[in-house]
């Protein structure tokens, strides 16, 4: 992998609270999921790499240029995509106005062409029938999908993405996997997320993070393999302690230890990181 984006000993503080504790990770061309528990720290590691953050310690390399000087933050702002976990957009624009605001302030000079750009990433999130819409006007899920247009205007180099799914209705959450899937056949795109299925489904590499630290960097089989041999089905609720939930089919999914009657399931990405997490939350 020839990387795009490297880290090294980055950390970052609120107070007392480490929430990057010197963190060593490089990213290159494909889709990476950021798996982890709320706080973990994955807003705060994209937020330093999108340039919006500087970080109190560590090296960041993104795209060649560094972002703990003035030119490059510039020069990483001019190629990168960033899908902000809040954005702020003004109400009384339409939607049409908000994504040529942001494309003006992306250096698209030219107004035509700018306009065609615009056309063009409404269209990639389904939006084309909004344009004239005001932002006010939107349902949640039509706001991340402007969120998610302006990421692509100009077609970024990378692609931060913070929670693209959120509030996407199913057909959307498809539609939006089949696009970034198509952006990472020749970018660097990094999301977080805290939907497994979409992991599995989209992303060639996997990275949970909790306490500002890594757990597992692979692919998401390999953290289904995390779950091997702990996975299993019965028909009897298994004892207190355990983790388990009643299935569809009336029959009890446990992860963790197997109750005597149960047997053998496949484990899924999600088994794999309850078991990892769960593990360090008992311990810390
Ligand atoms: N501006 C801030 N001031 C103080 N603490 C902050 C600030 N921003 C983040 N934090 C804290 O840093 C920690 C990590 O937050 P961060 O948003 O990076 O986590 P996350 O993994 O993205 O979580 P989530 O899944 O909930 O979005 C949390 O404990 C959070 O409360």
């Amino acid at each position: 992998m020839t990387p795009t984006v490297t880290v090294r000993g980055l950390r970052k503080r609120y107070g007392h609270t480490a929430v990057l504790d010197g963190l060593d990770i490089a990213f290159g061309a494909g889709v990476t999921g950021l798996l982890g528990p709320n706080g973990a720290g994955k807003t705060t590691l994209l937020r330093c790499l999108a340039t919006t953050l500087a970080p109190d310690a560590g090296e960041l390399r993104v795209l060649g240029l560094d972002p703990a000087t003035a030119s490059g933050r510039t020069g990483v702002r001019r190629r990168l995509g960033y899908l902000p976990q809040d954005p702020g957009f003004y109400p009384h624009f339409t939607v049409f106005e908000t994504l040529d605001y942001v494309a003006i302030l992306k250096e698209m000079t030219d107004r035509r062409e700018r306009h065609r750009e615009v056309t063009r990433v409404l269209a990639e999130v389904g939006l084309a029938d909004r344009a004239r819409t005001k932002v006010r006007k939107l349902s949640g899920g039509m706001r991340q999908r402007l969120a998610l247009a302006q990421a692509l205007l100009d077609e970024p180099d990378l692609l931060v993405l913070d929670e693209p799914t959120v509030g996407l209705d199913p057909e959307q959450r498809l539609r939006l996997r089949a696009l970034v899937s198509r952006l990472g056949e020749s970018r660097t795109v990094l999301l977080s997320t805290h939907q497994t299925e979409d992991v599995a489904a989209l992303c060639e590499r996997v990275v949970v993070m909790d306490g500002g630290r890594i757990l597992f960097d692979g692919t998401p089989a390999g953290l289904a393999a995390v779950a091997a041999g702990r996975v299993s089905l019965g028909d009897h609720r298994p004892g207190p302690g355990a983790l388990f939930w009643r299935t569809a089919d009336g029959r009890y999914r446990t992860i963790g230890d197997t109750p005597a009657d149960a047997v053998p399931a496949e484990p899924t990405v999600e088994d794999g990181y309850l078991l990892l997490v769960g593990r360090t939350q008992e311990a810390a």
